[in-house]
């Protein structure tokens, strides 16, 4: 574990990185936040609106403002977005500034687990299957890069990804 106690879960939509981080969070007994929550509360926006006004180039400055400063506040367990290693200045800071948890989920799950929710922009296309394929093939390498912890999530149910999580973490 590195010094700081904060705990950064990185992976693709659906990979269950809100759900798992907030039952960590409880379990490290650690303040939890989630990027993409704390980019809607600041604007008063939510994300499908920021990329409708601002283009997915408007959201990313958002997300790596607030990217910067939540890993600097030591000691919480952070939910990013799945394009959080888009920037070279997020990987930089999320390794820098904690514990990094990849959530690896394959793309069949992805899908099963994101089809109803109308949140995610960039799945609201006519192929989200192959979106998530193209997305996968970029930015694996990239959560590979930064990860301290890969954890497969597929077959697991949350609770005991956040069980082998707190062993790993602990350990
Ligand atoms: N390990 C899991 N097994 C089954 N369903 C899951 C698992 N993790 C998350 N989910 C479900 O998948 C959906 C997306 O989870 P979410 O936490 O929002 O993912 P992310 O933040 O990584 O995009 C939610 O409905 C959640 O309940
Ligand atoms: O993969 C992405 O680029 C995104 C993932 C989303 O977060 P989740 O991974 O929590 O769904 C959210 O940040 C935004 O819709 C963009
Ligand atoms: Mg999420």
């Amino acid at each position: 574990m590195k010094r700081s106690q904060s705990v950064f879960l990185i992976g693709p939509m659906g990979a269950g990185k809100s759900t798992i981080g907030r039952l960590l969070s409880a379990e490290l007994k650690l303040e939890f936040f989630d990027s993409d929550k704390v980019i809607e509360e600041r604007c008063g926006a939510n994300i499908p609106w920021i990329f409708d006004m601002e283009g997915e180039s408007g959201f990313r400055e958002r997300e790596e403002q607030a990217i910067d400063e939540l890993t600097q506040m030591g000691s919480i367990v952070l939910a990013t977005g799945g394009g959080v290693v888009m920037r070279e200045a997020n990987r930089r800071h999320l390794s820098a500034r904690g514990t990094v948890v990849y959530l690896c989920t394959s793309v069949e799950q992805q899908l099963a687990r994101t089809a109803k929710d109308k949140n995610r922009p960039l799945l609201q296309a006519e192929n989200p299957e192959r979106i998530l394929r193209d997305l996968f093939s970029v930015r694996d390498p990239l959560y590979r890069e930064i990860a301290d912890i890969i954890i497969e999530t597929d077959q697991r149910n949350p609770r005991w990804v956040v069980q082998e999580l707190k062993r790993l973490i602990k350990g």
